[in-house]
């Protein structure tokens, strides 16, 4: 597979043009690199901002367009993420892209370096609600991972590379090793909501815990991978260990479906905010100054727990 290089990129200004719809767009800046292709920030005319996937294969970049149409039209309640597709001539190359809605945010790992574990249990639920919308109309993520789950302001939050989308009963398109059930042992790769849930529970894992998932990657021996190895770094792991139950139905996929693990959670997290008793609780100074930092959070994670 070809991967991008420094030198591949193209600077800041540049404008392509499509040879088939002939819409002009001018690049602002990388947002990612890929192994399937570089993409850009760019804007076309009025339009707002949009993201522009440059690919390296036409094939490869046709699959991702394929799917990406489906889901525009099996959800047809939102705005469509896929916005055009066309080749365009850069240098002497003809090189094929296409264009989607921007998202603007940052990987989740990086979010919660920036503003706080305490954002989990906020960017946890709306990640389920959007996994449980797409498991209705017929689909399974499969490449669940940081840099796919990309988070804004308040904590919303937006899947990106959908080249892993996979309709339910076929077998997981694209993924990552270290997130993958089959890679655990946990089950198969067959497409199903447990799919998803078990790669969102290596999901938290990953992101707060990320020492340690990679330490026991590297010294298992392939037979030993299992979920309850994974358990075994929630249990020990002071932030993930309220949620147990809810991360052990994750990983051992038994888990129903996508809505029953938003609701469950839901409680979970309820529970893990419930009041301390008075003994445990820190002075009122400490508390003010710690409440001062953390009060946006808490106003949005009261929202959602109120609904
Ligand atoms: N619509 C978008 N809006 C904002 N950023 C995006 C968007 N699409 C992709 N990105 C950024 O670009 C990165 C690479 O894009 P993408 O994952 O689609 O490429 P890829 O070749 O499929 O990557 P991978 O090797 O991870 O499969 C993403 O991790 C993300 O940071």
């Amino acid at each position: 597979m070809t991967t991008s290089s420094d030198k591949d990129l193209l600077a800041r200004g540049t404008e392509i043009r499509g040879t088939w719809n002939g819409r002009r767009y001018r690049l602002e800046r990388l947002l990612g690199l890929g192994a399937n292709g570089q993409v850009y920030l760019a804007s076309s005319g009025s339009r707002a901002s949009c993201a522009v996937k440059i690919g390296h294969e036409a094939a490869e970049l046709q699959g991702e367009v394929n799917i990406l149409s489906s889901l525009d039209s099996s959800e047809k309640g939102r705005p469509p993420f896929l916005l055009d597709v066309d080749d365009a001539v850069i240098g002497n190359r003809k090189v094929p892209f296409y264009v989607m809605k921007y998202v603007p945010g940052v990987p989740l790992r990086a979010y919660l370096k920036q503003h706080g574990a305490h954002w989990m249990g906020v960017i946890g639920y709306r990640l389920l609600e959007r996994l449980a919308q797409l498991h209705e109309a017929g689909w399974v993520f499969g490449d669940i991972k940081s840099d796919n789950v990309l988070v804004g302001e308040y904590g919303r939050v937006e899947l990106v590379d959908y080249g892993g989308v996979t309709a339910i009963g076929r077998s997981v398109r694209q993924f990552t090793e270290i997130y993958d059930r089959g890679y655990w042992s946990a089950g198969s790769r067959v497409a199903d909501p447990g799919y998803d849930l078990f790669s969102f529970g290596v999901l938290w894992l990953h992101a707060l815990d990320g020492k340690r998932l990679v330490q026991l990657n590297g010294t298992l021996i392939p037979q030993n991978r299992h979920p309850r190895e994974l358990l075994k770094l929630v249990r020990s792991n002071p932030r993930l260990q309220p949620l147990e139950d809810w991360m052990e139905k994750a990983l051992m996929g038994r888990f129903e479906n996508a809505s029953q693990s938003v609701r469950e959670w839901r409680e979970a997290v309820r529970g893990t905010q419930k009041p301390k008793a008075a003994e445990d609780r820190v002075p009122t100074w400490m508390a003010g100054l710690l409440g001062a930092a953390i009060v946006i959070s808490t106003a949005v994670a009261a929202v959602w727990l109120l609904q």
